[in-house]
């Protein structure tokens, strides 16, 4: 495991721990499993990508450990009405709720207030270490979660894979090279991202997807993250045959979210 991604999943365990004093196992258990319908992450990728459009999870986050803070103006309602209208023809699929306080500066509430202003499906985005973040993730209202294989072994991945089906979340799973791809590939979940983006160094290759999609099966739903920031980056990924990605900053950065996705995206 890299440094950062190390240093990371540490102050995710204490955080956790610390939480568990506020809340306790049994009461997030019981939160999250009183919750009602969840909305259908996969079929919303599944849809767009039918009618010929790229399907687009358009992510919120202020800032990262690499960049500091990309945006300013940070309302995560307004951010998340802007994807889910882009310019009313090309619009988000779904979206990507950055709730990690230490390293993203981000909330659970920045989910709770993005997931109330639309109707878009939505991922939380964090670093799963514990099954207790699965019920909390649940509790806040996530529609999917993140599994990042090189935090996990291959037994708590199953298992929070489970915990995460059982409450009708989705789950996107995370790799980087051949090694995690394969261990991805044992779960259950068709939802496979590759991230461009090597948390070892910070560097981002689009090739990464490029050439670990050919070992992605065909019934999987590949998405591309991380990097995507020009029309040309699009047009390379979907000559390849990958019609899902998340895109974070590059949509940040701009005054609009939506109309970038819709520059990006559309036409
Ligand atoms: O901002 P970008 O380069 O478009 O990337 C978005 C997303 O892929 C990135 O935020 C991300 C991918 N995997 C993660 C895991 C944790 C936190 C963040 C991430």
């Amino acid at each position: 495991m890299s440094d950062i991604l190390q240093r990371i999943c540490e102050t995710k365990r204490e955080e956790v721990a610390a939480a568990k004093k506020r809340v306790s196992f049994a009461d997030i258990r019981r939160d999250a499993e009183s919750r009602v319908l969840t909305r259908d992450f996969e079929g919303a990728l599944r849809a767009k990508i039918a009618a010929g459009q790229a399907a687009v999870i358009a992510e919120i986050k202020r800032a990262s450990p690499s960049k500091g803070v990309i945006r300013e103006d940070f309302v995560p309602a307004d951010i998340a009405q802007s994807y889910a209208e882009g310019d009313g023809r090309t619009s988000a699929a779904c979206l990507s709720v950055l709730t990690d306080r230490q390293y993203f500066q981000g909330q659970g509430d920045y989910l709770k207030q993005a997931r109330a202003s639309c109707a878009l499906p939505v991922l939380r985005k964090d670093f799963m270490v514990d099954p207790y973040q699965i019920y909390e993730s649940r509790a806040l209202g996530a529609d999917c979660i993140l599994l990042i294989a090189a935090c996990l072994d291959d037994g708590l991945m199953a298992e929070m894979e489970a915990i995460a089906l059982g409450l009708d979340m989705a789950v996107l799973v995370e790799v980087h090279d051949g090694p995690e791809l394969e261990r991805a590939l044992r779960l259950k979940t068709p939802l496979v991202g590759i991230n461009n983006r090597d948390l070892r160094s910070f560097e981002v290759r689009l090739e990464t997807t490029l050439e670990l999609r050919r070992e992605v099966p065909a019934d999987r739903l590949l998405v591309a993250e991380s990097g995507i920031a020009t029309h040309g980056d699009v047009q390379r990924l979907r000559e390849a045959g990958v019609h899902a990605f998340l895109v974070g900053e590059a949509f940040m950065r701009a005054e609009e979210p939506g109309q970038a996705l819709a520059q990006l995206f559309g036409g």
